[in-house]
């Protein structure tokens, strides 16, 4: 199928070149020259396992072009709206602006019986909204909602093989819209992948309520982190037992620094601002405790920080290990890690960040951060090591040979991915988050 991907950042990157693997012949769109420009020379703007590989040989088969101008997405026959739907200052709520400017630029471009597919996290309503606009000034083509479930780290495998396909499509349009995004989607559903059809609210809504699940999920084994601490329990075996009941499951019951990235934290407080807007006002609060206590992952982590220094950070070496919001990926949105390093520098420590992949991003944010390129120049001398990003390396550190590098044996497992009787038996104090 001819296919437009209009907005090429994270989502769009990924979904271009996963389209153009797929055999479909796809133009990305994007206001960004920079952007374009990058991945029209096979170099995205971020790091993704095995985006580049599908990039480059996409490009080459002459299958994904890019391009800055929105009349070259005319000849598609579906076109996918991936542009950003930030959270704002204010009031939480996600900014639409740049959905709406975008549908408004392409409405001149739409061929007769062309389908537009939204994929951005918008708050329920916008379809419908965008719906009558098209009615009255483009009746000619057709709008479904598909939200997007991609992992960073695994956005490739996500986008080509999903766990679900979720279409919210206009009531009487016939199965249209749901048999173009069939034949977009084949390869998924030939393997059985399941499809779920329904109206645009509904698709909306599974969105968020996925992103507002797993958040609350991770809150809630966080919690039991504070309860654990305070009592002595070990939080990973509550999560081991809790989690072999099928009901509740293992997945996404990790305590420690809390969620962060450039979606979970932003579409919660998106998910309760449109709430508020419906009058709902009470509905979702339990949300906003759900944020309240994933941020107080991260302040519990410098206070402990600072008692583990002696009650003061000011002038001792703290070696943060990881700066993303989680391994496999270079993205710093909403880190906890960053924050935590950040946090650190502002009482006094001398904190020196390393990072496999989100340097570059850290200190766009933060030119003053302390950062080694290395994690051995990280440690060394350190008076506290914080691992705040279970990437690989991170995770199988030696407590010995890490041991010879650093001032003092001190280590928070951000993360509890250490084992804590290895750590301790090479002399450090060794803590977890909820570990005894
Ligand atoms: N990143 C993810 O893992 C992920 C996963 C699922 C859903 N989403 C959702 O997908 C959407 C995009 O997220 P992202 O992380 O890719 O954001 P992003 O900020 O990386 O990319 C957004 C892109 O849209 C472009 N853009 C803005 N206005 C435009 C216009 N009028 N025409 C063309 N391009 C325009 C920007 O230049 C930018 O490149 C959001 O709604 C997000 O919530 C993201
Ligand atoms: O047990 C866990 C699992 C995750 N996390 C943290 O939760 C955050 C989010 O992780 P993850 O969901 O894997 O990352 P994202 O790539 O942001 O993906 C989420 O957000 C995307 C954008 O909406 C959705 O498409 C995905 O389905 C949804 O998982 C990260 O900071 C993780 O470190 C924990 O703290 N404990």
């Amino acid at each position: 199928m001819r296919i437009s991907v209009i907005g090429c950042g994270y989502l769009g990157a990924v979904h271009a070149s996963a389209m153009a693997e797929l055999g479909h012949d796809v133009v990305g769109i994007d206001v960004d020259e920079r952007k374009i420009k990058a991945l029209a020379a096979g170099r995205p703007a971020f790091y993704e396992p095995g985006l580049p590989e599908i990039l480059a040989s996409a490009t080459a088969s002459g299958r994904l072009r890019f391009s800055t101008d929105i009349a070259e997405a005319a000849e598609a026959e579906v076109h996918f709206l991936a542009v950003g739907t930030p959270q704002t200052a204010d009031t939480g709520a996600a900014d639409v602006s740049y959905v709406d400017s975008a549908f408004s630029a392409l409405l001149p471009h739409l061929a007769e019986g062309a389908l537009i597919v939204g994929k951005s996290t918008v708050p329920v309503g916008t379809a419908a909204r965008l719906a009558a606009r098209l009615a009255a000034e483009a009746p000619h083509a057709g709008l479904a909602w598909n939200p997007e479930f991609l992992r960073e780290g695994f956005a490739v495998k996500d986008t080509l093989s999903p766990d679900r396909l979720v279409y919210g499509v206009a009531q009487g349009d016939g199965g249209r819209a749901a048999s173009a995004l069939d034949h977009v989607y084949r390869a998924a559903i030939e393997a059985g992948t399941p499809r779920i059809v329904t109206d645009y609210a509904t698709a909306e809504l599974v969105k968020v309520a996925a992103n507002a699940f797993l958040a609350t999920k991770i809150s809630f084994i966080n919690a039991m982190s504070e309860i654990a601490d305070a009592t002595g329990a070990d939080v990973t075996a509550l999560a081991d037992a809790i989690g072999h009941d099928a009901r509740i499951g293992r997945r996404f019951l990790n305590a420690g620094v809390g969620f962060g990235g450039g979606c979970l934290p932003k579409d919660i407080r998106g998910f309760i601002a449109r709430a508020e807007e419906l009058g709902l006002n009470d509905t979702l609060a339990f949300l906003g405790e759900v944020d309240e206590t994933n941020l107080r992952q991260r302040r519990r982590v410098v206070d402990l920080a600072v008692q583990d220094l002696g009650g003061s950070a000011a002038g001792k070496k703290v070696a943060v290990l990881g700066v993303t919001f989680k391994p496999d990926s270079d993205d710093v949105r909403d880190s906890p890690a960053l924050d935590i390093a950040v946090s650190l520098q502002e009482l006094g420590a001398r904190v020196v960040v390393t990072d496999p992949e989100g340097l570059e991003n850290a200190l766009a944010r933060h030119p003053d951060l302390g950062t080694a390129p290395t994690t051995r120049e990280a440690l060394f001398g350190a008076h506290l090591v914080i691992l705040a990003t279970e990437w690989n390396e991170y995770r199988t550190l030696d407590p010995e040979t890490t041991g010879r590098l650093v001032g003092e044996r001190r280590i928070i497992d951000g993360r509890n991915v250490l084992e804590p009787a290895a750590w301790r038996a090479a002399g450090w104090r060794y803590r977890g988050i909820g570990r005894p």
